[in-house]
């Protein structure tokens, strides 16, 4: 049986004596799209954290593909094949489209300590860089500062730094969050085809993209996860709809 792209596993989390992860359980079967959603302040984004390395968890384990990954730090788990994003837009606003997304496919390459090479010259880099500019539509943006982008394609390219390096399991943090509708259902499109036959997870608070796009959903409420299913078992479990889709999903 192939093992699960994420397992979490009996997860604690406090911080100081506050209990803010709390007997977490969640697999993730590989290949899979997941969306995690909940009310502001449930611990998704600390979730992502806990997953990713920045923070380490208070017991439990999380698992990679099988492989335990609780107490590595984030590059190591990132060169395992595991890659997010960030609430926060997270491009570096000086350097060009091109120069960021070619910094994240050099960074996961392991070429980060050879600046004193020609970077331009390997091959490998260039085009790996060309292919994810064209797969999220920024080719004729890419010797624009990538502070001089709009919003979304600010959010394009950091979805763009986030696979650049061939990641396969995906965490995007609200990937669509202050986008208009159309810019939302293009994100959603991208996202779908920049993820195909990878793992992803998500988490998001519109629940047009959270529907449209997750094979299975879980919600946390309070640092535990009280449903997990697909979208039409959670769009009517009675836990949830009183904990936090209320009459919206109705
Ligand atoms: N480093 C930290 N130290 C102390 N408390 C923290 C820390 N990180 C998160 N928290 C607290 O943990 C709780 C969960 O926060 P988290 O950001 O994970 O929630 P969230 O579900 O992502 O919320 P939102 O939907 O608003 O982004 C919050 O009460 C937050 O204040």
């Amino acid at each position: 049986m192939t093992a699960p792209a994420i397992e979490i596993k009996d997860v604690q989390k406090s911080f100081g004596n506050i209990s803010i992860i709390r007997d977490l359980n969640l697999s993730v079967a590989q290949g899979e799209r997941h969306a995690l959603i909940g009310p502001n302040g449930a611990g998704k984004s600390t979730t992502f954290n806990l997953i990713s390395g920045y923070i380490k968890p208070t017991s439990g384990t999380v698992t990679l593909r099988g492989e335990e990954i609780s107490g590595l730090p984030p590059y190591q788990i990132n060169r395992r094949g595991l890659s997010r994003s960030f609430q926060v837009t997270n491009v570096f606003a000086n350097m060009s489209v091109w120069e960021n997304l070619r910094c994240a496919v050099l960074w996961t390459d392991g070429h980060h300590y050879s600046f004193w090479k020609n970077i331009d010259n390997l091959k490998q880099v260039r085009d790996r860089t060309a292919q994810v500019l064209s797969d999220i539509g920024l080719t004729a943006r890419r010797d624009v500062p990538a502070g001089l982008l709009t919003y979304a394609e600010q959010r394009a390219l950091e979805i763009g730094i986030t696979i650049a390096g061939g990641a396969d399991v995906i965490l995007l943090d609200e990937p669509t969050a202050g986008m208009s509708h159309a810019e939302t259902e293009r994100a959603v499109s991208l996202i779908r085809r920049l993820t195909e036959g990878r793992t992803l997870v998500i988490v998001e608070h519109d629940m047009s993209v959270v529907f449209g796009l997750a094979d299975r959903i879980s919600v946390l409420v309070y640092g535990h996860i009280i449903a997990t299913g697909t979208p039409e078992q959670i769009r009517s479990d009675p836990k949830v709809k009183e904990a936090y889709l209320g009459e919206e999903a109705a």
